[in-house]
C-alpha cells in the first residue's frame, strides 16, 4: 500500500508540474513568507503537545468527516491549544489538497505540516510555496540518499522535516539523516495494523535533543497518557479529533 500511495502522489505531482514547472515553484517558494520555527513550537515541555490533523478520509478507515472548511477546523484546533496543524494534502485516498494547506496557513499562526507521500524535490518546494513550515518524510518510502537530500532541501528552505519511522532500523536512518523531529507511527503503512506499544519500544533510540512524536492511534486520553509515559513530547492525532467535538477532545488530551 505504501508504494501505491507514493506512486500516486508522485504521479499527481508530475501532473501539477506539467502545469506549473519546477522553476516556477522554486520561485514561489522563495517568495513565500518565512517558515515558522516548528522546533520551537514543538519543543519538549511540562505537558504533552498536540499536532492536530485535518483528515477527511484514509485508506484504513474510509471516509471520516466532511470538513467543508479546513481553515475553520484548524482555527478551532489552534484555539483549543494545538501546537501545530497537520494537513493531509494527498488527494486520492485522503481527499486532501494543497488548497486545504493554503487555507489553513492563512487561518492560523502556528506551524503547519504538509502530510503527504513526498519523494521528489518538487513536492518540497510546493509545500513551502503553499506556506508549509513542516514536511513529512517517511523513511520507509525513501532510500537513504533520497531521504538525506530531501531533508537537506527542507532545511535549506527554512522548514523542518518530521521524519517518520516504524522500526529500529528506520529510527537509525532518521538519526543518520540528521532529523531533529522524529515520529514513530503506530500504523504500519502497508498492513494498517496499529501498535500503540511501538513508540515505547523505539523511544530510547531517539537521541536526547531530538523531539519525539508519537503518531496515530490516539482515540482517548488514556492513549495520550500511554504515549507520554513512554517518552513522547508530542502526539499527532487525526481521527479522534475529526470524528468528535475537537475542542472538547483537545482539552482532554492536553490535560493528560
Ligand atoms: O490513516 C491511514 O489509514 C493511513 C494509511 C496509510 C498511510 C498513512 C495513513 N495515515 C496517515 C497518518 O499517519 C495519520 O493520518 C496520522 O498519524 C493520524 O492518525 P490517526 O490519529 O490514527 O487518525
Amino acid at each position: 500500500m505504501l508504494a501505491e500511495l507514493v506512486g500516486g502522489a508522485v504521479a499527481d505531482a508530475d501532473a501539477r508540474a506539467a502545469e506549473l514547472p519546477l522553476d516556477a515553484v522554486i520561485a514561489a517558494a522563495a517568495d513565500a513568507p518565512p517558515a515558522l520555527d516548528a522546533l520551537r513550537a514543538l519543543a519538549p515541555a511540562d505537558r504533552v503537545k498536540v499536532i492536530a490533523e485535518v483528515k477527511r478520509a484514509s485508506p484504513s478507515r474510509g471516509r471520516l468527516a466532511d470538513i467543508p472548511d479546513p481553515a475553520a477546523l484548524a482555527s478551532l484546533y489552534e484555539a483549543g491549544g494545538a501546537s501545530a496543524i497537520s494537513v493531509l494534502t494527498e488527494q486520492r485516498r485522503f481527499l486532501g489538497s494543497l488548497d486545504d494547506l493554503r487555507a489553513v496557513r492563512a487561518a492560523v499562526g502556528i506551524p503547519v505540516l504538509r502530510k503527504d507521500f513526498i519523494a521528489q524535490p518538487y513536492q518540497v518546494y510546493e509545500a513551502r510555496a503553499a506556506g508549509a513550515d513542516i514536511v513529512l518524510l517517511i523513511v520507509a518510502a525513501l532510500d537513504q540518499p533520497t531521504l538525506e537530500s530531501l531533508h537537506a532541501l527542507t532545511l535549506s528552505l527554512g522548514m523542518t522535516a518530521l521524519v517518520e519511522t516504524h522500526s529500529a532500523d528506520e529510527v537509525a536512518r532518521a538519526v543518520d539523516a540528521g532529523a531533529a523531529l522524529i515520529g514513530v507511527n503506530a500504523r504500519n503503512l502497508d498492513t494498517f495494523e496499529l501498535d500503540r506499544d511501538l513508540f515505547g519500544t523505539l523511544a530510547d533510540r531517539i537521541p536526547t535533543g531530538v523531539i519525539r512524536v508519537a503518531e496515530s492511534a490516539v482515540l482517548g486520553p488514556d492513549d495520550v497518557a500511554h504515549y507520554r509515559a513512554s517518552g513522547a513530547d508530542v502526539v499527532l492525532v487525526g481521527e479522534a479529533l475529526v470524528t468528535s467535538d475537537p475542542t472538547a477532545r483537545l482539552a482532554e488530551f492536553l490535560s493528560v
